[in-house]
């Protein structure tokens, strides 16, 4: 019988709703992957593409992928490792494949403002509110700090008003939930973004199939941070413009109609270019300096 299981496409597990939900899916779309969707629905099928996309919450994403309904999941590292933390051993076996520089934050704890704190120490013997159970017992473990956790699904950030717990440990991005909630930031547990994760794929095709989405994801990265540069170069500056060209390998040089001062430079600059990077190229001479985005790249 051709189950939903076994129908010889790759499934994927991202998060239906939430911080990650519409980066997620606008990755997936970018690598080219059109979707019969509809947000109410678990399930999309690309119909260009043999891959099958199931919306979920993000805790489940590790069970989906560790039962074999879905090969890839989508997920924020701090999720991951706050499971593989507390399974004991359930999920050793997913691996990350690639982290995808969304959902940036970091798993911090907190104390209120006027909290007397000097180190992790002065944390001994207090009640510390989280989400993450696993990785601040782990963290609190290697500080040989020993401390009582409550464990809260969401709105962390209350407890120590409500005198659920003395401190807290949340995620924090822009640090203003903890601003306006009194509490100031004292311990980076750990820094986390989004993450590709990925099952042993036993099967041959279908791992065909990951390889093939992987190598889109990769190259849709790669373009996004990536920089197509033109510039016209005077001939005896050309080195110290190379020089100056970040993370390029090797600029394609082309002479100007009518000048044999000058030649046209283009090259592919894998970082930033930015302001400050102009003006030294023009510093050096160059000028018509031209800055481009890419669409995509593929070696
Ligand atoms: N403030 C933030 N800035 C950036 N990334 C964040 C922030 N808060 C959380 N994240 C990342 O996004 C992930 C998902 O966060 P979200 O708040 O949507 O989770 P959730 O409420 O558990 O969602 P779900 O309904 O799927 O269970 C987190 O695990 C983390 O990796
Ligand atoms: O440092 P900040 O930029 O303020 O971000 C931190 C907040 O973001 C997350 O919650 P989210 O807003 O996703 O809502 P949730 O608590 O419902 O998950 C996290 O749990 C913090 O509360
Ligand atoms: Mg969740």
């Amino acid at each position: 019988m051709n189950t939903m299981r076994d129908n010889g496409r790759l499934k994927i597990a991202i998060q239906k709703s939430g911080r990650l939900a519409d980066m997620s899916l606008k990755l997936l779309e970018k690598c080219g992957i059109s979707l019969a969707k509809s947000r109410d629905q678990l399930l999309c099928m690309a119909d260009n593409f043999p891959l099958d996309v199931f919306l979920v919450r993000d805790d489940d994403i590790p069970a989906f992928l560790a039962t074999n309904v879905c090969q890839l999941g989508i997920l924020g590292q701090n999720a991951l490792l706050e499971q593989q933390a507390n399974e004991n051993g359930k999920y050793a076996e997913l691996k990350e494949v690639m982290a995808l520089g969304y959902g940036k934050c970091r798993l911090s704890i907190a104390v209120p403002n006027d909290f007397d704190y000097k180190d992790i120490t002065s944390l001994s013997g207090k009640t510390i509110a989280t989400s993450y159970r696993g990785l601040l017992a782990k963290y609190l473990a290697e500080k040989n700090v020993s401390a009582d956790i409550v464990t809260m699904q969401g709105a962390v950030e209350v407890a120590p008003r409500t005198h659920l717990a003395d401190v807290i440990c949340d995620l924090v991005s822009t640090g203003n939930t903890l601003k306006s909630n009194g509490l100031r930031e004292t311990d980076i547990v750990m820094q986390s973004q989004a993450v590709v994760i990925k099952n042993e794929i036993k099967d041959v095709e279908i791992n065909s199939i990951c390889e093939k989405l992987i190598a889109r994801l990769r190259a849709v990265l790669r373009a996004e941070n990536s920089r197509y540069i033109m510039l016209n170069s005077p001939i005896d500056s050309l080195d110290a413009i190379k020089a100056v060209l970040p993370g390029s390998q090797s600029p394609t040089v082309m002479p100007l109609q009518g000048r044999d001062d000058m030649v046209a430079v283009h090259a592919v600059c894998e970082e930033g270019v930015f302001w400050n990077t102009m003006e030294a190229l023009k510093a050096k001479g160059a000028n018509s300096i031209l800055v481009v985005p890419i669409e995509k790249m593929l070696d």
